[in-house]
């Protein structure tokens, strides 16, 4: 099963990351988002990353300018029928998730792989909204996408041998390193991350610490690049929120209870850096 040519839906930090790593690595890659506005913020975003590969010597001119050629965007959602992967990175909301993958299994011809980059939704879930759950398959990269080397790779219940076999080899040509995971809420990644950050937000929530000696001690003490409540704006709140809500739902524990705090935040617009302000405040 080749890939070539790709479609990456969603143009948020997940969606710009993940077009440059596929760009970068040679596939013609169609941009899709619901306003052309979000897809010339994602584009000058990776023209930013690019130009500064390209101060450190790491990229060439030539090799900068036929990545940014091979980004194509577009408005139209029916061009995922030219593709042969589409690779979903909306907002982490099930039912537009389920919305946007029956159009798409309308639209693509049958063969198409369908993708999803969903921090903790049920891949089986987002399967069963398509006539084609076999050729549903999750592929979780990690933020910032560029940057960090590993994509979790979800079977769902009915994703064939094939279709793993094919996402597990293209993300290993994306650069990557792949791991097999089974699809159960939160996946490996966030099931073992996101308690410790809604843990970091009870602390701050209890009066234990100040968020700046909360991040203090992970970063110092455990030396994590980055401390929990400055990883949780970087990922953004709403996110966070939105796992925590699946692992609860999905384990029925109330270990996985999300913190009052981060949902207060959440109602309040402090999404963390996309939106200015989270537990801390950005230019
Ligand atoms: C929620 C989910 O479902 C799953 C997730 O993704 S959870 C989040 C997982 N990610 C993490 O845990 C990230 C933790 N943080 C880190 O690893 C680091 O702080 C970091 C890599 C983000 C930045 O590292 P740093 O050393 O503080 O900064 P800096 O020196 O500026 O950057 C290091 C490199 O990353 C690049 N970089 C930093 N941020 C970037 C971004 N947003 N996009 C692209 N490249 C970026 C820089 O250009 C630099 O590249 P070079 O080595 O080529 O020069
Ligand atoms: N943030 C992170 O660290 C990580 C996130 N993920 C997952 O990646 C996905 C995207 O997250 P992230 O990039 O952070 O989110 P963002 O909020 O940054 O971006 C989401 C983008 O999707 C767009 N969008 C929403 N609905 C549609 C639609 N129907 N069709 C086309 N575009 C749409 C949004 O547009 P608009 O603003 O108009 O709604 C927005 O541009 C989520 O499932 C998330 O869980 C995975 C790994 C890490």
């Amino acid at each position: 099963m080749s890939i070539q040519t790709v479609m990456v839906v969603g143009a948020g930090q997940m969606g710009s990351g993940i077009v440059q790593v596929a760009a970068a690595a040679g596939r013609k890659v169609l941009w899709h988002d619901l306003t052309m506005p979000f897809i010339d913020k994602g584009m000058l975003v990776i023209r930013k990353h690019l130009a500064r590969s390209v101060e450190k010597g790491k990229l060439t001119v030539e090799e900068q300018t036929s990545i940014i050629g091979r980004i194509l965007p577009t408005e139209d959602v029916t061009d995922a029928a030219k593709v042969d992967l589409v690779i979903e990175a909306i907002s982490e909301n099930m039912a537009w998730k389920t919305n946007l993958f029956q159009k798409l299994d309308r639209i693509c011809p049958p063969g198409v792989i369908l993708a999803t980059n969903t921090s903790s939704l049920p891949i089986t879930e987002i399967a069963a909204a398509t006539s084609r759950p076999s050729q549903v398959i999750g592929m979780h990269f990690m933020n910032p996408v560029p940057v960090m080397p590993l994509i979790e790779v979800i079977r769902g219940l009915e994703t064939s041998q094939d279709v793993f076999d094919a996402i597990f080899q293209l993300s290993k040509e994306f650069g990557k390193t792949p791991v097999e995971v089974q699809d159960f809420p939160g996946f490996v990644s966030n099931r073992i991350l996101m308690p410790m950050i809604n843990e970091a937000v009870f602390t701050v929530y209890e009066g234990v610490a100040s968020v700046e000696a909360v991040d203090t001690v992970m970063k110092l003490g455990m030396n994590h690049p980055m401390g929990p409540l400055e990883l949780a704006d970087f990922i953004g709140l709403d996110t966070c929120l939105s796992i925590m809500e699946i692992l609860y739902e999905g384990f029925k524990d109330p270990k996985y209870r999300p913190c009052p705090l981060l949902r207060k935040y959440v109602k309040a617009g402090r999404l963390g850096r996309k939106s200015g302000q989270g537990f801390y405040v950005y230019a």
